[in-house]
């Protein structure tokens, strides 16, 4: 296995390089169980989530929900959304997007239940996540919001991967490449 290390809100972390397809690598970003990274990462995302620009913070399932909780605990946020990648039994008549991630093959949806859906109308929701890649699990967060009648307030994450990087509508802490499969950083 080959990583890729990193120096991330003041850690450092080898990223196990993962085959995506024959051309295309990444470094896997797992904040996931890692309660230091969790919570340092937490620390230095609040400070590009402008304090009073949003009403509450979604994310989607599954890596970003101990970053989400512990920017809420930091923050002192009483509430916060999760957008589940199936329905479940206690959602009440659930809404749905369609989501597509680069870790992903397929369609993968997004759900929320109608009782979160109306807590967000009229809302302004700053979206979190770990990482934005492709922009498709961001795309359907935004497509939740809209379809709950709220507003997006910001886009936030740790890390923008590829392309991502060079967008001007999301804040990030840092930069991350893809990879060839040597290793070597794509161009
Ligand atoms: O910009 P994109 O191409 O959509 O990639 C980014 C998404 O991919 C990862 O989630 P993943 O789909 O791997 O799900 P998981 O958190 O449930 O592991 C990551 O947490 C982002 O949500
Ligand atoms: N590098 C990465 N690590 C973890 N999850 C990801 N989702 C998209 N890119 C990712």
């Amino acid at each position: 296995m080959q990583y890729y290390p990193m120096h991330i809100a003041g850690l450092d972390r080898k990223l196990p390089i993962c085959k995506i397809t024959d051309e295309l690598y990444i470094g896997a970003f797992i904040v996931f169980g890692d309660a230091e990274l969790t919570v340092a990462c937490a620390r230095e995302l609040l400070k590009l989530a402008e304090e009073g620009s949003y009403d509450y913070m979604l994310t989607a399932e599954a890596k970003s929900i101990p970053l989400i909780h512990e920017m809420a605990r930091q923050s002192g946020a009483q509430k916060y959304f999760i957008a589940r990648k199936g329905p479940k039994a206690y959602m009440p008549d659930p809404i749905h997007v369609e989501d597509h991630s680069i870790t992903t093959s397929g369609t993968q949806k997004l759900f929320l239940g109608r009782d979160d859906a109306e807590l967000i109308r009229g809302k302004r929701i700053l979206l979190v996540d770990d990482v934005i890649s492709t922009g498709g699990s961001l795309h359907a967060m935004e497509a939740l919001v809209e379809l709950s009648g709220g507003t997006v307030a910001g886009r936030i994450a740790v890390l923008a991967e590829g392309d991502a990087q060079n967008r001007s509508d999301i804040r990030f802490l840092a930069p991350l490449p893809v990879f060839n499969a040597d290793g070597t950083v794509k161009a």
